[in-house]
C-alpha cells in the first residue's frame, strides 16, 4: 500500500469505530438506502433468506459456505438474546435445506459486551443446535482487548464440542502462543491477517515478516495434523502454499469474503482445493463494509461507482 493508501486505511478503521457517526448514517432516511447500494457487493442483504440465497448459489458452484448474521458491541441483554435467536434460526434453516455450512460470528453480537456469562450460555445453545443440525460454528477474533476473554471462552466451549472453531489474527504479536495453546482442542482454527488496528507494539504490519508467519502458523497446524481454514485472498501467500504443496492437504480450506476475489478462489477450486465463501448478511453491516474498504483502498471507487450507478 501506498503511504497516502496507508493514512486513508487508518483513518477509515478510525471512523468505522465511530458510535455518532455510525448512528448517525443508519437514522439518515437520505444517506443509509444510498450506502446499503455501494454495501451489496460485500454483503448478500438485509434478510436471513438474502444470505441463504446467496450460500446456495456458492453451494452450487461447489464451494463450502460460512454464513454470518452481522453484528458486534450488542450491549443489551435483550438485543444479544435477538440476536442468538437469529443465529439459531439460521442454524436451523441450513439443517432444513441439508447444507453443511459453518455459522460464523463474534462473541460481543451474541453477550460478551453483557457478560461472559450470557455470551457462554448463548454459545452452548448455538452449538448444541448445530451439532443436531450437522452444522459447525466459527468465532471471529475481534479486536486485542477483547482477546483473552474471546480465548478463554472457546477453551471452555472445546470442553463439550468439538464443532466449534476459533478465529486466530497472525498479525499480533501474541498469535505464536496462543496458536501452541489451542493446538491440542479439536477445533477448526481460521487463520486470518487481522482487521482491527491496534497500537504499534502490539502488531506486525502488512508485510513480508507478516506473510511468513501466516505461512509458519500454516505449517504449524497441519504438522499437528489440525484442521484449518486459510482465510487469505493474498495470493503470495496461496502461491507459496501451493508450492510447498500444502493447498490440496484434506485438513485444509480457503477461506474467502463474498466479493473479494471470486476469480482466485474459482481458480483454486478448480485445482481441488476445498474452497469456502464467507457471507453476510443484516442491516448491521457499517463496520464490516468500512473494513473491507480500509484494507483495500481502491475499493472506494467501486463503492461510489456502485452507488452512483444503482442510482441511476
Ligand atoms: C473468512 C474470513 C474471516 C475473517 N474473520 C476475521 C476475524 O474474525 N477477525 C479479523 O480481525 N479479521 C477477519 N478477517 C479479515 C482479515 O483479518 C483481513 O483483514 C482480510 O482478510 C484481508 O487480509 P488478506 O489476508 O486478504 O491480506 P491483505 O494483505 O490485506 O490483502 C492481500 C491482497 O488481497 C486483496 N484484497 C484483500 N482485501 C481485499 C478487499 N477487501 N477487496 C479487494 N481485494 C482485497 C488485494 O489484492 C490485496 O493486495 C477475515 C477474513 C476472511 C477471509
Amino acid at each position: 500500500m501506498y503511504t497516502s493508501e496507508k493514512r486513508f486505511s487508518n483513518s477509515l478503521k478510525s471512523i468505522a469505530r465511530d458510535q455518532h457517526l455510525k448512528t448517525y448514517l443508519q437514522n439518515s432516511s437520505e444517506l443509509y438506502p444510498l450506502l446499503a447500494k455501494g454495501a451489496k457487493r460485500f454483503v448478500a442483504g438485509e434478510r436471513r433468506e438474502d444470505g441463504l440465497v446467496r450460500a446456495k448459489e456458492f453451494h452450487t458452484q461447489g464451494h463450502a459456505v460460512s454464513l454470518e448474521y452481522i453484528g458486534e458491541n450488542t450491549i443489551t441483554k435483550e438485543e444479544c438474546v435477538r440476536s442468538k435467536e437469529e443465529f439459531k434460526g439460521l442454524i436451523t434453516d441450513l439443517g432444513r435445506l441439508g447444507m453443511k455450512a459453518t455459522v460464523s460470528f463474534d462473541l460481543s453480537h451474541i453477550g460478551m459486551m453483557v457478560s461472559d456469562d450470557l455470551a457462554f450460555i448463548h454459545l452452548e445453545e448455538l452449538a448444541s443446535a448445530a451439532a443436531k443440525n450437522g452444522i459447525s460454528l466459527m468465532i471471529s477474533m475481534e479486536e486485542s482487548q477483547k482477546t483473552d476473554r474471546i480465548l478463554s471462552l472457546y477453551k471452555r466451549i472445546s470442553k463439550t464440542h468439538s464443532n466449534v472453531g476459533i478465529t486466530l489474527q497472525v498479525h499480533l504479536n501474541r498469535t505464536s502462543i496462543d496458536l501452541e495453546d489451542i493446538l491440542s482442542l479439536s477445533g477448526n482454527i481460521r487463520l486470518v491477517k487481522g482487521a482491527y488496528q491496534e497500537g504499534e507494539e502490539q502488531y506486525i504490519p502488512r508485510s513480508s515478516e507478516l506473510n511468513n508467519r501466516y505461512i509458519h502458523f500454516v505449517t504449524t497446524c497441519l504438522e499437528h495434523d489440525h484442521p484449518i481454514s486459510v482465510a487469505t485472498h493474498d495470493e503470495t501467500i496461496l502461491t507459496e502454499l501451493k508450492k510447498k504443496d500444502l493447498l490440496r492437504n484434506p485438513r485444509v480450506e480457503v477461506e474467502m469474503l463474498d466479493g473479494v476475489r471470486p476469480d482466485l478462489l474459482r481458480r483454486l477450486h478448480d485445482e481441488d482445493v476445498n474452497t469456502k465463501v464467507y457471507v453476510t448478511y443484516g442491516s448491521e453491516w457499517y463496520l464490516y463494509v468500512v473494513h473491507r474498504i480500509a484494507e483495500y483502498p481502491p475499493n472506494i471507487y467501486t463503492f461510489i461507482s456502485d452507488v452512483i450507478e444503482e442510482s441511476m
